[in-house]
């Protein structure tokens, strides 16, 4: 930024994250903030499990997204652990964004979040209305002036209440100024370039598994984790033709879901594989060769061993 003579302003660098109940549109944000596909968006709840960074590079400063789960009422170890990161991370960003979609009341859900957050010492606390494209503008009021009241109710001080909309743009650009004047001075905390510094196979490993989710999450809600075995380049290709070997394991709980996931004939996994290859391509610029396995992990979301081996 640059004062007022147009001498840039000290650098700045730190850390945002967006919390909200699930689908609010935090995922979605990030990805309009940071420009690339990096955070994983789906039109069902509770997809966000990594923390997933994105990063904003500017000349004036670099702003580090963390993309965290939501905030549950823990039913399994699984759900604990999950809710553990989730206060973690709010304790040690320097801006926690909490979003409210524009299209819906708030309620004892995110209450219930922004009390909790209320507890969090020294943060910087801003409230996002998101997806102001699906409100009209006299419900935007209303809810702005209901996270207002919110505040007041939960001892909640909004350094700001900012309405966007991803989808169109709105706003997103002012949201990353203000994020930028939040953050202290400081030299950018990763090299110019970098837009994650999750490994890229915990990217593919969300990719492989937003797809296998895709029309069973009803069934399998919860019950889908996995692991990147290996990734690298083909040997013996030349440069001008890359090609990218990946192996992963789809774990599930059960054998019948194992059935459920593969399919007739094995033609969901095919087509689990398919999509989930094209968008890994697309995220990662590279021809890929996707070699799938199901495996059955019997109650990992219960059992802490198989829950680190599976990196929660
Ligand atoms: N119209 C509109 N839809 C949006 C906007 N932002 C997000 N959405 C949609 O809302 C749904 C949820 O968005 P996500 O970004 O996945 O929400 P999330 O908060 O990350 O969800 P979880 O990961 O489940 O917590 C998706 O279908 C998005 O396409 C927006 O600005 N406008």
């Amino acid at each position: 930024m640059a004062d007022a003579e147009g001498k840039p302003g000290p650098h700045r660098s730190g850390f945002a994250s967006f919390v909200g109940r699930p689908n609010a549109g935090k995922s979605t944000l990030t990805n309009a903030l940071v420009g690339t596909k990096v955070a994983i968006t789906s039109s069902k709840p509770q997809t966000t499990r990594t923390v997933i960074r994105g990063i904003v590079h500017r000349p004036d400063a670099q702003l580090v997204l963390v993309d965290t789960p939501g905030l549950h009422r823990p039913r399994t170890l699984l759900g604990e652990r999950l809710n553990d990161l989730v206060t973690t991370t709010w304790a040690e960003v320097d801006v926690v964004a909490v979003c409210f979609p524009a299209n819906e009341r708030i309620g004892p859900g995110d209450r219930f979040l922004v009390a909790e957050l209320a507890k969090v010492r020294r943060t910087t606390r801003v409230a996002v209305v998101t997806k102001t494209d699906l409100a009209t503008p006299a419900q935007i009021g209303e809810q702005l002036l209901a996270i207002q009241a919110l505040g007041v109710e939960t001892g909640t001080e909004w350094a700001e209440i900012v309405p966007v909309s991803a989808l169109s743009g709105d706003q997103v650009g002012l949201l990353a100024d203000l994020f930028v004047g939040m953050l202290p001075e400081g030299p950018p905390l990763y090299p110019d370039g970098d837009l994650t510094d999750s490994p890229e196979e915990i990217l593919v490993a969300e990719l492989v598994r937003e797809a296998a989710l895709e029309g069973v999450r009803d069934e399998l809600p919860h019950s889908i984790a996995v692991v990147v075995e290996e990734m690298g380049l083909r040997e013996g290709r030349s440069e001008d033709r890359p090609l990218l070997d990946i192996h992963a394991f789809l774990y599930v709980e059960r054998q019948s879901q194992k059935g459920i996931v593969i399919g007739h004939k094995g033609s969901r996994l095919r087509a689990v594989g398919t999509a989930a290859r094209q968008q890994i391509e697309a995220l990662l610029g590279t021809p890929v060769y996707l070699d799938l396995h199901v495996k059955v992990a019997k109650d990992w979301q219960r059992d802490p061993r198989q829950l680190r081996k599976l990196g929660f």
